[in-house]
């Protein structure tokens, strides 16, 4: 009778004990779960921003990216979420009216105001850098160009960003991060793949950049950029040619054909039909034109097209220097340039004036695109105006020269062939962020792209928190199958009512 009342006492721990393992083993894996979901949980949407404003020959324009808070200086993406034209002309225009450089820039300003949140002003990079229209001002009149980015500077520092200044980039770092930028926003840099080569052409300056195997960088230092990223190494070959964008070349060309000043100048490179009075002054001013100022003094020439492609071709070859080369191998103008390795990615003014002709499938041969541009010059001019009423007559007026220039500065500048010509991509954007210097020059001065790899943990986040809370659940069914086996040993009870 004791042995049956103890037993009775003990009977009701039996499902108590049961329920209260059970209840702790849950309240243990809902605990080690949300324990380690919170903790590698990514910070909930903060980002971060910089602003980067590329005062260019021909235009400036403002770009804004953005990126997740935690992953900087790490593997994180950066993307533009935003692009801004500024109106007007590039700020190397206003080297007589200085001040209207910098208010030029305000609406765009204002634009980044709106958009970066309010709380990230403060914090939020701005830079500015200026390419080769700033270059040539630089050495025409360096006390204009001073005054420029003063005022520049002067409007930028009104902003509640974190200004960090104005400054012309040098040719190399123009190259060189144009080159950064292909190559991080392709992936290529994180995961060491081979890289892609950034061909640039600007108003007024044109880059080439890209990495060829069996060039040191010995043989022209001045050509060369070392770069160490996510821990491999990359020497890089890149040029930047002052006086070769497109707008100069045109300056360059015409001032060629001009150079016994005439009265009427035939160029190959217009349009038939197309004619116009121009200033002789437009030929000779600026550091690229000035030594071919014509003997005559004549105020004004007549410009008339005469739409011939091959003599277009002609007259866009005699810019081009090919007589010296002290080194192994020049592209032209006595630079050097190792073996062309590509692929390449060519944008600006290489995908504005393609993307016009409809010539951007590099697939199509060079025969093929050379025949195209043929006909498209040779297009009486206001038959093309009634073709485009919607561009730019400026623009259109320099097509033809753009594309021959576009051309002949890729075969005969840069030595690409007919086979070497499909290794060439001519891109606008990559992903949503557009192909140019400025990401690579904001991602080199945020010291965004580590020298050495990241460790980066072995497991995604939700593969991590699923194969914890796979062992979570293992070992509780463990630990409840131990209680179970033990049962053998726990005293008998009967499960009958008791009959006193
Ligand atoms: N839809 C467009 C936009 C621009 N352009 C021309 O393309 C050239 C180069 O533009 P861009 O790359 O913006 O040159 P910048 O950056 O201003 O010049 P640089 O890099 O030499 O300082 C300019 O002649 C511009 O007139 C064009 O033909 N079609
Ligand atoms: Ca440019």
């Amino acid at each position: 009778m004791s042995a049956q009342r103890e037993m009775k006492e003990k009977n009701p721990w039996q499902t108590p004990v049961m329920i209260i393992i059970t209840v702790i083993g849950v309240i243990a894996i809902v605990a080690l779960v949300t324990v380690a979901v919170l903790q590698n949980r990514p910070l909930l949407q903060k980002y971060k921003y910089g602003i980067v404003l590329d005062a260019g020959s021909s235009h400036t324009a403002l770009y804004i990216y953005e990126w997740p808070a935690e992953k900087d200086n790490n593997t994180g993406r950066v993307e533009q979420t935003h692009s801004c034209k500024v109106k007007g002309p590039g700020i190397s225009s206003y080297a007589s009216a200085p001040l209207e450089a910098g208010e030029s820039l305000r609406a765009c300003m204002q634009e980044a105001e709106k958009l970066v949140p309010g709380k990230r002003h403060h914090e939020t990079p701005l830079y500015l850098g200026a390419t080769a229209g700033m270059r040539l001002l630089n050495i025409e009149n360096s006390s204009a160009s001073d005054k420029v980015f003063q005022a520049v500077g002067d409007a930028l520092q009104k902003f509640p960003f974190s200004y960090q200044g104005a400054r012309i980039l040098s040719g190399q770092e123009e190259g060189a991060f144009g080159w950064v930028t292909v190559n991080y926003l392709d992936d290529r840099l994180k995961q060491g793949l081979e890289t892609t080569g950034a061909l640039d052409l600007g108003g007024a300056s044109t880059q080439i950049s890209f990495v060829s195997n069996n060039y040191d960088g010995s043989e022209s230092p001045r050509n060369s950029v070392t770069f160490r990223l996510y821990g491999n190494d990359y020497n890089l070959y890149t040029h930047s040619f002052l006086c070769y964008g497109k707008d100069q070349a045109l300056k360059m060309t015409l001032a060629q054909m001009a150079k016994e000043g005439p009265a009427t100048v035939f160029d190959p490179c217009f349009h038939p039909g197309y004619t116009a009075t121009k200033n002789y002054s437009i030929l000779y001013d600026g550091p690229c034109v000035s030594d071919r100022k014509p003997q005559a003094a004549l105020a004004t020439f007549t410009h008339t097209g005469k739409g011939n492609f091959l003599q277009c071709q002609e007259a866009v070859k005699s810019v081009f220097n090919f007589t010296y080369c002290k080194y192994s191998r020049c592209s032209f103008n006595g630079v050097f340039q190792p073996l062309l390795q590509g692929p390449f990615g060519a944008f600006s003014a290489y995908y504005f004036v393609m993307n016009f002709l409809n010539l951007t499938d590099t697939s199509i041969p060079l025969e093929t695109v050379k025949d195209s541009l043929k006909r498209y010059c040779a297009t009486p001019w206001n038959q093309i105006m009634l073709l485009h009423p919607d561009v730019k007559l400026k623009y259109l007026a320099e097509y033809c020269f753009s594309g021959t220039y576009i051309l002949t500065l890729l075969t005969e500048g840069y030595n690409f062939t007919s086979k070497s010509y499909s290794d060439i991509k001519f891109i606008k954007k990559i992903k949503s962020s557009d192909a140019g210097w400025t990401l690579g020059y904001m991602l080199n001065l945020t010291n965004m792209i580590p020298a050495e790899n990241p460790d980066s943990p072995p497991l995604p986040h939700v593969g991590y928190v699923s194969i914890l809370s796979v062992i979570a659940v293992l070992l509780f069914i463990l630990f409840i199958l131990f209680i179970l086996s033990l049962r053998p040993l726990w005293p008998r009870c009967s499960k009958q009512p008791q009959i006193v």
